[in-house]
């Protein structure tokens, strides 16, 4: 860690302190099944390598005392971009669902179990908005958003589009698509037509494909959403077509080593990982932590572990998009679109 890494795939809601969710427990009278920080991180935390199905319900854990809070949903973005700083990132893209962290205006089942209030998925995203931009301020980085549609919540996607083109000029600079890759786009045609969208008003596009769904996944996210990155992207290496078309294309891959490992995405054995086929393919590709309050983890465990089990040497760190990010981050915010497309150093 230099002092000046960028972290492109981070999920805000996979990011908050242990002490918050306690803080906010308290403040708004919710029980929880642990009383101490120790205790409650014991309850989130993924310890050995599980399923991506086990790792999402761990948000259950904790996402109904942070959803519908004004206060508690600001905080979080603010310590969000203090604990980035704190590890040395100067440019950071956090992702969420806005719906996720509302508790009206998001159709029936509200989520997390919630009683219906008065927080509408437009008003997480300025409140997002707000904290991320005062933590700027306060930390002098750069903290950028992304809004993430939900594979299995397709009535939701068209409003993500229309919010990322609201707040464009207020720090949000991309649209995802999160959660079960197993739910296909055939079945949710929304999907498709908020990307389309998102391709018609010049919105920059990620997709979760190839994490634990096959290289098809991928495929599609590249051909049919007209991703211009993809999250995590490991299985792209069963297409080997596929694979060499991407390298070509110098497509972004957001990989997430600790991650990758306790979702169960890729074997355990971080020596046969399949990011050292991309850096072997020298692949355009990041670093990154994905959830780390659910992984226990930080930038730096995530750049140890490929240092110690990958053998990356100090050429490869230096390879990778980190190190002209300073000169980037510095731009006016329209040039921060170079920024986005995360080409490596040596593309810049
Ligand atoms: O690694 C992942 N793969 C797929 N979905 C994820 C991952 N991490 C988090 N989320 C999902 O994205 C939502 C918005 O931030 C989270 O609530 C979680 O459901």
């Amino acid at each position: 860690v230099n002092g000046s890494e960028i972290e492109l795939h981070v999920h805000l809601d996979g990011a908050i302190r242990v002490q918050t969710i306690l803080d906010v427990a308290k403040r708004r009278g919710i029980s929880l099944p642990a009383t101490t920080a120790e205790e409650l991180k014991e309850k989130i935390i993924i310890h050995e390598p599980a399923t991506l199905t086990k790792f999402l319900e761990k948000f259950e854990e904790y996402m109904h005392v942070i959803a519908g809070d004004k206060d508690a949903i600001k905080r979080i973005a603010y310590e969000f971009v203090e604990d980035k700083a704190k590890e040395g990132v100067i440019y950071v893209e956090v992702r969420y669902s806005p719906h996720f962290l509302a508790d009206c205006d998001v159709g029936k089942p509200i989520p997390w179990n919630q009683t219906e209030g008065d927080l509408s998925p437009d008003e997480v995203v300025r409140l997002v908005n707000e904290g991320l931009r005062e933590g700027e301020r306060a930390f002098n980085i750069k903290a950028r958003s992304i809004l993430c549609c939900m594979r299995h919540m397709p009535s939701w996607s068209i409003e993500v589009v229309e919010l990322c083109k609201k707040y464009r000029n207020d720090g949000v600079v991309a649209i995802d698509l999160a959660g079960d890759e197993s739910m296909n786009l055939e079945a949710n045609p929304e999907h498709r037509t908020a990307y389309e969208e998102a391709v018609r008003c010049g919105i920059h596009r990620t997709v979760h494909a190839g994490e634990v769904g096959p290289a098809s996944v991928v495929k599609e996210a590249v051909e049919v959403l007209k991703a211009e990155r993809v999250g995590h992207g490991y299985n792209t290496l069963q297409d080997p077509a596929l694979y060499r078309k991407l390298l070509e294309q110098n497509m972004h891959f957001e990989m997430c080593p600790v991650s990758s490992k306790l979702t169960g995405a890729c074997d355990s054995d971080f020596t046969q990982h399949p990011i050292i086929t991309f850096r072997k393919d020298k692949a355009n590709y990041s670093l990154n932590t994905d959830d780390p309050l659910i992984f226990n983890s930080n930038l730096l465990l995530d750049y140890s572990v490929v240092h110690q089990h990958m053998g990356f040497t100090e050429e490869e760190f230096k390879r990778l998009v980190r190190s002209n990010a300073k000169k980037h981050a510095e731009y006016e915010p329209l040039r921060l679109h170079h920024v986005w497309k995360a080409r490596s150093a040596t593309v810049f």
